[in-house]
């Protein structure tokens, strides 16, 4: 299976992959293989977690290059609260300052992925919709 390149819309990613590799991450412009390692574990950061500490943390854009002649299997666990949650979000009270004015505003959780549904992978960051 391939990916087109993207961001994760959630807090953090944790991946595993088997040995066939394809996942690539963007790095300084341009595309790093991220070799398989086993019993190791990836861990992305995701859109949300990007969003909640103010541009401390940023995501990683990411993409799966498929090769048509091998399968390849990997698990993804993606962590945030509940899609459904009405709960807002925005940059940690504690990281902001007069000199870390908020960059993004706070959402509600469902709010944010039924926009991010709607949107679909077009290539650009559901963030944008949030920034201040
Ligand atoms: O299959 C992978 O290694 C990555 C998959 C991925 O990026 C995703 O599900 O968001
Ligand atoms: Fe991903």
């Amino acid at each position: 299976m391939g990916a087109m390149q993207h961001s994760d819309g959630d807090f953090i990613t944790v991946l595993l992959q088997d040995e066939i590799g394809g996942l690539q991450v963007l790095h300084q412009n341009q595309w790093v293989n991220v070799p398989p390692i086993p019993g190791a574990l990836i861990v992305n950061i995701g859109d949300f977690l990007q969003l909640m500490s103010n541009d401390k943390y940023i995501s990683v854009e990411h993409r799966v290059i498929a090769n048509k002649d091998v399968s390849r299997m990997s698990v993804a666990c993606f962590f945030g609260d509940n899609v459904q949650s009405s709960k807002l979000y925005g940059p940690i009270t504690e990281l902001l300052s007069e000199d870390n004015p908020p960059k993004y505003r706070a959402t509600a959780v469902k709010d944010y992925w039924s926009y991010i549904r709607d949107k679909g992978l077009d290539g650009t960051s559901a963030l944008l919709r949030y920034k201040i």
